[in-house]
């Protein structure tokens, strides 16, 4: 039912940036069989540290006994360009030398993920996207993507994210390469380069992408003559620690440089005009006490995208509640796809 495959791009791929990238391969995993008249797709854009396996990262919405099911649906999700769970990435080979990249990978945008989907999709001969889904730095890769407008994209749901990436997500993402930066491992191009500083790094996304609330539920002591080694600490190291297991600090930096150039304005008349040319049937959802994408940035993107919708959850994880809250999601995305079937039904029958 799911399968792990590689798409080699016969091109060069020309990145946003004019710079040019030779030997793409892009990993990807299905699920499920696309059906007769191919509407069956649901495309999964993944967040910075995720991979393919979206039934793994995701369950509870993408499964055998959820919302997206495989048996139902062919649901298709993409490791990202920079990202090493496949795809290509600082630690590939560089056909030019023919050692990794490391820090002469090209640096790259959000728009070049929504192309490099783009050109799965046409790998794979799909024309028709029956949901597109993406939180966070996937959200903006969906959004992008929609934009683009290559493929029809019937329903867009875009959860805890944004149309440009703000100054504080920025300031965020510039402290954690300062702390991969002090670590001068990373410049000397190796494998586990950067490791140090990659667990500083995590440690500080993690205040971004949880609140006061969740470690006071989670971390507070129950003893009060404690003046060390506290639980909070020791739940930041082992958070850094965890990342470093399953991550590099080279691909971690590329990747966050790409969400800070997320801007949908760019090249484009404003952000507010970039977002009137998506098409699909929109849903928005924010997470309450997200801290690091505000509910305002997706009530300013309900705002602006036609007719869209726009919903939140409560989460006291905050921003991470969009990978925790499955219940939630399920409910609102399942009365909100309801609606846009009913809708279609109505359109249809109108025509007729
Ligand atoms: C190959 C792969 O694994 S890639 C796919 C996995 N990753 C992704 O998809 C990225 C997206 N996922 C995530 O960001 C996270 O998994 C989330 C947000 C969904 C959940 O985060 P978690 O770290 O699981 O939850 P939480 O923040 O509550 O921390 C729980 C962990 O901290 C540990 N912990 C909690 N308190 C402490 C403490 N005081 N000291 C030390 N460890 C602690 C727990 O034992 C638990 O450990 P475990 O992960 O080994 O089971
Ligand atoms: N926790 C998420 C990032 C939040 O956007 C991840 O590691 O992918």
């Amino acid at each position: 039912m799911s399968n792990s495959l590689t798409y080699k791009y016969p091109k060069i791929f020309k990145l946003e940036s004019g710079k040019k990238l030779r030997h793409l391969e892009i990993a990807y995993q299905t699920f499920g069989t696309l059906n007769v008249n191919k509407d069956n797709v649901i495309w999964a854009c993944h967040a910075l540290t995720a991979n393919a396996d979206v039934l793994d990262w995701w369950k509870g919405l993408f499964g055998t006994k959820d919302l997206f099911n495989p048996e139902e649906h062919f649901i298709i999700c993409a490791n990202i360009l920079g990202s090493n769970y496949g795809t290509t990435n600082p630690l590939s080979i560089n056909p030019t030398t023919g050692q990794p990249y490391y820090l002469a990978f090209p640096e790259f945008s959000i728009r070049d993920l929504a192309a490099i989907h783009q050109l799965l999709a046409d790998h794979l001969g799909i024309k028709q996207v029956k949901t597109l889904i993406g939180g966070s730095l996937g959200g903006q890769q969906a959004l992008e993507w929609s934009i683009l407008g290559k493929t029809e994209i019937e329903n867009l749901i875009l959860v805890a994210t944004n149309a440009a990436h703000s100054p504080w997500g920025i300031a965020f993402n510039e402290s954690q390469r300062l702390a991969i930066a002090t670590d001068r491992t990373f410049f000397a191009n190796q494998p586990n380069g950067g490791l140090k500083g990659l667990k500083t790094a995590r440690s500080i996304a993690l205040l971004s992408y949880r609140t006061y609330e969740a470690y006071n539920e989670t971390q507070l002591e129950s003893v009060n003559d404690k003046v060390t080694d506290f639980r909070a600490s020791s739940y930041q190291n082992y958070q850094g620690e965890k990342l470093c297991k399953r991550f590099n600090a080279y691909s971690y930096w590329y990747l966050s440089k790409a969400m800070d150039s997320h801007n949908v304005g760019r090249g484009r008349k404003s952000i507010v005009d970039a977002l009137k040319l998506v098409k699909a049937n929109t849903l928005v959802v924010g997470i309450e006490n997200d801290i690091l994408f505000p509910i305002t940035e997706q009530q300013f993107l309900a705002q602006h995208i036609a007719d869209a919708q726009f919903s939140s959850i409560k989460c006291a994880y905050g921003h991470d509640g969009f990978l925790i809250e499955t219940d939630k999601l399920t409910n609102i995305i399942g009365h909100f796809l309801k609606e846009s079937k009913n809708k279609k039904i109505i359109k249809l029958q109108h025509i007729a």
